[in-house]
């Protein structure tokens, strides 16, 4: 069985840009296969930036390093380039169906060319993934030898034929391994209502529909955020965008629709969440999350201020080594203990000054605070206060957990779309820079009245003294 025309062209439709971004699983999710014409195609728009692919590794991207735009640029054709020699450009292969199957690779071992039924000419372009292209996830990428490419080349083509057929049949399948939902997913839809899929009972029409977020995760930078997203997602009631979206920030002239487009599908009974840290010092974010819907839940992960700005310097040291040491740009006058709080790492972890912006759109019923501190000694006892306040059974659990003494964090035993164990990525849980003891006294001093305030405010006492 040959490729068509039209699915031979869709193999030669591939952009640099993805390539680069072959490691965003998440944000090409979003992406979404087209026919343009007689075309194969991505829906794409250019991005503000385009992070380096280093940068976003783990599955697990930055907001900073990642950001979801960042994929969506237009797509070139590259011509002239037999299907036989193509293994570049299904390194390329642009689209969500494509990435998410490369979470799902680890479920498959090789040889698994010969059972797609793909023609010579593309089995010969197939080869054994790499380890590391099992979806670069910390422990788990032990797994079985994974055709990253390959599986995306499978999805393309699944998807090309229209329908999904069974797995690999002579591949091994982990028991419990199952297809992430939107990895079918057409185009961006209309409005910012549910979009559900047209369908006749089997396939994407399962999947159910793309709807906005009922709960956000909104901050706090380094707090712990990408921890409550990647625990809060084994859950079954909860789907969560992998990247973050940064609509109420960067991208809100898209319009919700756009938003919308990025979200999973899911079922009346699940709840979708994004996370995007950087929403809690926006301005403007809380009337336009309210404007959305007023009964939008917000979890905001907050951590000691100072370990937090620490922690942000150090981030932003790994990216630029050549910046001002964190001593240096804490103040503005360091003799005179005057604090420079134009400073972004020193201005986020004013917790309560931002806040305010918040009260004025959102009860405090509403908003939910997660102690980044327990987050990480306990992660079942806070990962349950979420669930709690999210309304779904608590299902996740201290058996969720184990510690990883090499990480020196918790990790999951399984994830949502893997059954193997996982710890967060590389850029989660770095050593922070040393910072001058007395420089760290200061910053308490300078932090503790809007500690205390916080700590009112919300009921709640952190103990970060
Ligand atoms: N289980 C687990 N594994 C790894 N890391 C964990 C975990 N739980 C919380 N943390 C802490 O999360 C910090 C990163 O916070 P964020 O995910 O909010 O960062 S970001 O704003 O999205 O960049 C990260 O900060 P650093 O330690 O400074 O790297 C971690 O301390």
């Amino acid at each position: 069985a040959g490729l068509t025309a039209l699915e031979t062209k869709s193999l030669s439709l591939c952009t640099e840009q993805t390539q680069r971004h072959v490691r965003c699983p998440a944000s090409a999710a979003t992406q979404s296969p087209q026919i343009q014409g007689n075309v194969f195609s991505i829906h794409a728009e250019s991005p503000p930036r385009v992070p380096a692919r280093e940068n976003c590794t783990d599955g697990f991207c930055d907001a900073e390093t990642c950001p979801l735009g960042s994929r969506l640029r237009p797509p070139k054709l590259i011509t002239g380039k037999p299907l036989n020699s193509c293994q570049p450009m299904m390194s390329t292969t642009c689209s969500p169906t494509l990435v998410f199957m490369k979470q799902n690779c680890s479920h498959f071992s090789a040889p698994w060319s010969s059972s797609l039924g793909l023609p010579p000419s593309l089995q010969s372009a197939c080869f054994r993934g790499r380890p590391e292209d099992s979806g670069g996830l910390g422990s788990s990428a032990a797994g079985a030898p994974c055709c990253r490419i390959a599986a995306k080349e499978l999805a393309l083509w699944r998807w090309v034929r229209g329908r999904r057929t069974p797995l690999l049949p002579n591949c091994r399948q982990r028991p419990g391994a199952e297809e992430a939902p939107g990895a079918w997913a057409p185009g961006p839809g209309g409005a910012g209502q549910e979009a559900p899929l047209a369908g006749n009972g089997s396939g994407p029409a399962k999947l159910g529909s793309k709807r906005l977020p009922q709960a956000l995760i909104v901050g706090v930078k380094k707090g712990g955020t990408r921890a409550v997203l990647e625990f809060i997602r084994v859950h079954p009631e909860v789907r969560a965008v992998g990247t973050e979206p940064h609509f109420f920030d960067r991208h809100y002239e898209r319009g919700l629709a756009w938003y919308r487009s990025l979200m999973p599908r899911t079922h009346s009974s699940q709840i979708t969440m994004e996370k995007t840290p950087s929403y809690f010092v926006t301005k403007e974010a809380p009337r336009r999350i309210f404007n959305m819907s007023r009964d939008t839940k917000l979890i905001v992960v907050v951590r000691n201020p100072v370990t937090r700005a620490i922690s942000d310097y150090t981030q932003t040291l790994s990216k630029k080594p050549d910046i001002p040491t964190f001593e240096g740009l804490s103040f503005q006058n360091r003799s005179l203990g005057l604090v420079d709080t134009s400073w972004n790492a020193i201005r986020i972890g004013m917790y309560v000054v931002h806040l305010q912006s918040w009260l004025q759109y959102f009860p405090l019923s509403q908003i939910h605070f997660v102690s980044g501190e327990k987050l990480i000694t306990d992660p079942a006892g806070e990962m349950g206060k979420v669930q709690d306040f999210l309304g779904i059974k608590r299902v996740i659990t201290d058996k969720h957990f184990y510690f990883n003494k090499t990480k020196g964090f918790p990790c999951l035993k399984k994830t949502e779309s893997s059954t193997f164990p996982r710890c967060l990525g590389k850029s989660k849980g770095r050593t922070h820079v040393q910072i001058d003891p007395e420089v760290i006294e200061q910053l308490r001093d300078f932090y503790r009245p809007y500690n205390i305030k916080f700590y009112e405010t919300v009921g709640q006492d952190f103990r970060w003294e």
